[in-house]
């Protein structure tokens, strides 16, 4: 991969973000995403913070918004930096849960779709995933970094655990 061009020691994100995935009995809650960025694509639920919200508190009203879900116990498991071409740059706060009370319902948002883990569809989903989706699947925390060019990924850093959360913007 060649150099970034990016200074990741004084980059902040434009647009705070965050995702969701909800994992049970061997399967996570995907979403077909109907609108917004990355429409069509397969993803967690998840989307803009609005202002004075925390990312915690982004996460489960984009769950109650997107599939009429509220996650229990969220984890922070990671956060995703993208410095992106043709969009404002994105940090995007990455959460885990093992329950939630609800059920998955397709919304104009968000179409629900329990996948099993080996059955992730990585050619439907953004390029950056399959470098840390499956490690944090594994229950690893990490720090992704990601230049794009349109939706093509031009290079990628993932630090897992100790290496990657010491380097999150906001704990
Ligand atoms: C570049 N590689 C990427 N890889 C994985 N995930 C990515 C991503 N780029 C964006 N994402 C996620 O996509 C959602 C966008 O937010 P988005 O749906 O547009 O926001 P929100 O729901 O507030 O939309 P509306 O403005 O209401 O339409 C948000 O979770 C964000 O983290």
């Amino acid at each position: 991969m060649e150099d970034c061009s990016v200074d990741w020691s004084v980059w902040q994100g434009e647009m705070p973000a965050t995702l969701m995935f909800i994992v049970r009995d061997g399967e996570v809650l995907l979403i077909e995403k109907l609108r917004g960025i990355g429409m069509g694509k397969i993803n967690g639920p998840g989307g803009k913070i609005d202002p004075g919200e925390t990312p915690l508190e982004c996460v489960i009203r984009e769950c109650q918004e997107e599939l009429h879900i509220t996650p229990i116990k969220p984890v922070k498991m990671g956060e995703l930096w993208f410095a992106m071409s043709d969009i404002p740059d994105i940090h995007c706060h990455v959460f885990t849960a093992t329950e939630f009370e609800g059920t998955p319902t397709a919304t104009e948002e968000a179409v629900p779709i329990w996948t099993k883990i080996e059955d992730i569809p990585w050619d439907k989903m953004w390029e950056d995933d399959a470098h840390w989706l499956p490690q944090m699947l594994e229950g690893q925390k990490f720090l992704g970094r990601f230049l794009f060019e349109g939706e093509r990924m031009q290079w990628r850093d993932v630090q897992l655990e100790d290496a990657g959360v010491s380097g999150w913007l906001i704990s």
